[in-house]
């Protein structure tokens, strides 16, 4: 039986919500990572640094116990955020980075940017103290097709941001295109990216395939198969500036299995079980550890987890859970369409 021990990876970009959905699925992310960025988009959203420090103690207290997880805050960026209170949270060590939604691209972002022009005080500021910046990266024009919002987006907002604050240390999160990659790999030391588990995993054929999938669907949407080959190659390559973000974003079933579906794959149980697979498959299980263990804290510039989790490859697959339940609701797990063998040792 094949094994694999690694230090303890961590997550860069989840999901947790609150309340119920909160409690049902940080029991999840707590037992196979160290630490996760906690994306700020609750309804209302976690605008200011008290925000931010009110949400933590809230996810510590649903912690099981014994648990050493340590969710590490950000802030949703808003046209009216205070550059001082951004810098405040920072330096209290509550806050670890700053989340831009483009107003109107994902799961409540209505409260995020318009003008990029209002929150460049912000930006300067952070570029300054060396706080990054979370960037949902998808236009919403309705005139660009949606499978060219983040290639757009690039080309709009993120190349002019790099030209204009090169010390902004930037996470591009969830990539999804070559062009995306490319984009990192040629911006230099302050920019990188979280690639998620299911855009290494599916490409658009999964979300209508014999009918529309709602458990496929995300943003950014997932794209064509020569962008999920781009994705692999960045994420097995052992490049430091390509770590894992889960994106795990958790909707009831309701949500999801209706006429206007919410964006979002729930992925936390089997992340880790999914991505030894994708790594085997590429002959880079050796590589594994880079990418969910060391290039991300080596990005926020933060040690590597002291801890070590095994991994264990079973001959015969292992059942996973398909659901979780909420309450009496409940939210589907991710299914890569393929036999698990890999299985964190508990
Ligand atoms: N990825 C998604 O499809 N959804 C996320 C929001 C986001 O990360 O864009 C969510 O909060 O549900
Ligand atoms: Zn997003
Ligand atoms: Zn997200």
């Amino acid at each position: 039986m094949k094994t694999l021990t690694i230090r303890k990876p961590d997550d860069w970009h989840l999901h947790l919500r609150d309340g119920a959905v909160l409690e049902a699925v940080l029991p999840h992310t707590a037992a196979h990572f160290g630490r996760a960025i906690i994306m700020p988009n609750l309804v209302p959203p976690v605008v200011t640094s008290a925000d931010a420090a009110a949400y933590r103690e809230r996810i510590l207290a649903a912690l099981p116990e014994g648990s050493g997880f340590k969710p590490l805050m950000t802030l949703y960026l808003t046209e009216t955020t205070q550059a001082a209170d951004v810098e405040s949270g920072f330096r209290d060590g509550v806050v670890k980075a700053v989340k831009l939604y483009p107003a109107g691209a994902t799961t409540n972002s209505q409260s995020g940017v318009r003008n990029i022009e209002a929150v460049y005080p912000v930006l300067e500021r952070m570029a300054s103290i060396g706080m990054p910046l979370c960037v949902h990266g998808e236009v919403t024009d309705p005139e660009i097709d949606i499978f060219d919002r983040e290639a757009v987006f690039i080309e709009r907002v993120l190349e002019p941001l790099r030209r204009r604050l090169p010390e902004l240390r930037i996470v591009m999160e969830h990539v999804t295109t070559k062009e995306g990659t490319d984009f990192v790999r040629e911006a230099g030391p302050n920019v990188g990216a979280t690639i998620t588990p299911h855009h290494l995993i599916i490409n658009r054929n999964a979300i209508l395939a014999g009918g529309i999938r709602p458990h496929y669907y995300c943003l950014p949407v997932a794209k064509r198969e020569s962008h999920r080959l781009a994705l692999l190659r960045a994420a097995t390559s052992g490049e430091g500036r390509f770590f894992l973000g889960t994106d795990s974003a958790p909707h009831l079933d309701p949500l999801k299995e209706c006429a206007c579906g919410c964006a979002g794959i729930f992925n936390a149980p089997n992340t880790l079980a999914c991505l030894a697979h994708v790594f085997e498959e590429e002959g880079a299980l050796d590589r594994l550890e880079a990418f969910v263990s060391l290039n991300g804290p080596a990005f926020y510039r933060l040690p590597p987890n002291e801890e070590r989790i095994t991994l264990k490859r079973h001959d015969k697959p292992v059942e996973m859970e398909r659901k979780i339940a909420v309450g009496a609701e409940t939210v589907t797990v991710f299914d890569p369409m393929f036999p698990i063998h890999w299985k964190v040792e508990d």
